[in-house]
Formats: C-alpha cells, structure tokens, sequence
C-alpha cells in the first residue's frame, strides 16, 4: 500500500428489498410482526476491485443506479460492503451528506471538534484551524448554537468547511455541487476545484461528462454494479458517449 491511497477489492453490496406493497406505517409494522413481509436481495456492487495510487483523479461515470454513490459511500466508510474490503490509506474528506454526522444537541463549534476527531485529526490540530473552519463557514456567532436549530444550509456550509479545511489526504466528491447560498455555492465549488488541481487523490462521481474529462485523469465506467471499463479518462468517456449516442439513435 505504499504508494496506493485506496485498494478496492472483491465489493459486493447487496440491499434487501421488500417484495410487497404496503399503504402505511402500521401495516408495515403487523406484517413484520406476523413475518409476512417477503423480500429478495438486490446486487448494486457486484465483486469490483481496483487501486487508485496517490495523487490519482479518478472519476466515476455511469447510468443512474449504476452504483456510483454507493462506491463512494463504502470507500468514505459511511457503509458496509457486504462482501470485500476496502484499505484506505490517508485522511479522507467525504463531501457526500454533509453535516449528517452533527450531533444535534452539541453546537456548531463542538461539531467541529467532534466531525474533526471522526476524520481523524487531534484536538491540537482542530485548535489552530478552529477559526480557519469558522470563517470559511460564515456561521459567525451562530457557531455557538446548537446545530439543531441551524437550517440544512448552515449545516451543510459548516460541513463543506470542516472538511475541506482539515488539509485531507483523500477528497470524495458526488458531483462538484456549490451548498448553501449563491454566494456560498460560487465559493465552495471553487475551493473543490482549487482542491482537486492540488495534487490530492480525488474520487469524484459526476453526470457532467465535461467536468470529468477537465478534472481526472483515469475514470471507471460502472454499469449495473460492475466495471464496465477502467482507464485514461478521454477514452473511457470517448466509449461511453459513443454507447450513449447509440442508445439515443435506437429509441
Ligand atoms: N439503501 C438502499 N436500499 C436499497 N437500495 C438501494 C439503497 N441505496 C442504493 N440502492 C439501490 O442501489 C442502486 C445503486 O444506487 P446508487 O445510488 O449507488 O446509484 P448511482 O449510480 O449513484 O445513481 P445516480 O446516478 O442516479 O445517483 C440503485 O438501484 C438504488 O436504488
């Protein structure tokens, strides 16, 4: 693992899906009880494998439900494989559900504390960047309230900050989106942009072809859970609009 940020091996994910069609809530709940409900197994990963070597952008494309998110949650730890394991070198940043790991009776500026300590850094090291977060996050006096009361913008805003100003190793990233409000949106996806021309190794899932192409240098192409093709970023996005193009001449 020297000089491998990330080994991907053998990741199956499989959800359990319920086969029957219930109204509301408490149907639901009497039929578990009386174990009526009947499900099978849905394979969103089916066994992938590969490596991404430090410094490395990779970019993930795909259809919809092809799997890309759910790579991206099992790479930043937020899920189980049910099969396979994945190594994972360095501190990462996931910027997928931001701010979803609050605690949400603690304030802004303890989240910072404990957000910090889950992406593995000291509390020494979230001293000296405590101020550096809070501007960046434009929260002012409201980092002393609880996060309860924040809005999904705040929460977010204070999340994009957190993990973008701990220096990580690994940046995760589904879709380069700007949070919070215009003017926020503007300068978060331009710090994601600034990060990702930083030498960091990337992972980003993106639908924009364009943004793919301009910001990684090696794409893996999933469809329906597998590999459909791994390598240099212009030919695989070359292969996939050509297949893309089919599709749309046939219907
Ligand atoms: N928690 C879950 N429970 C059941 N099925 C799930 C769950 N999460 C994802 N799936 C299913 O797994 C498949 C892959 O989902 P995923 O979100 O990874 O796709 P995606 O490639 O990111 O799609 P999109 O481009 O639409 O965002 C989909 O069919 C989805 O419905």
């Amino acid at each position: 693992m020297t000089n491998v940020d990330v080994k991907v091996e053998n990741v199956t994910m499989q959800f359990r899906l319920s086969n029957e069609k219930v109204d509301n809530l408490k149907e639901y709940f009497v039929r578990v009880l009386k174990k009526e409900m009947r499900y099978s197994n849905f394979c969103a990963l089916d066994s992938v494998s590969f490596e991404i070597k430090r410094g490395e952008r990779i970019g993930i494309i795909g259809h919809n439900g092809a799997g890309k998110s759910t790579l991206l949650k099992i790479i930043s730890g937020v899920m189980k494989p049910t099969q396979g394991k994945v190594q994972v070198n360095g501190a990462v940043a996931p910027l997928l559900e931001l701010g979803a790991g609050f605690d949400p009776d603690f304030s802004g500026a303890e989240n910072i504390y404990l957000n910090g300590a889950i992406l593995g850094k000291s509390k020494e090291y979230l001293d000296n960047k405590f101020d550096e977060i809070v501007e960046f996050s434009e929260l002012g006096h409201f980092i002393h309230s609880p996060v309860k009361n924040y809005s999904s913008g705040m929460r977010a805003k204070l999340g994009f900050s957190i993990a973008t100003q701990i220096d990580p190793d690994i940046l995760i990233v589904d879709e380069i989106l700007g949070v919070g409000d215009e003017q926020f949106k503007i300068k978060s996806s331009e710090k994601m942009k600034e990060m990702m021309e930083s030498g960091k190794t990337v992972i980003i899932v993106s639908h924009s072809i364009n943004n793919i192409r301009t910001l990684t240098d090696i794409v893996i192409w999933l469809e329906k859970g597998t590999i459909r093709g791994i390598g240099d970023t212009q030919s695989i996005c070359d292969c996939y609009m050509n297949e893309m193009r089919k599709v749309k001449e046939k219907s």
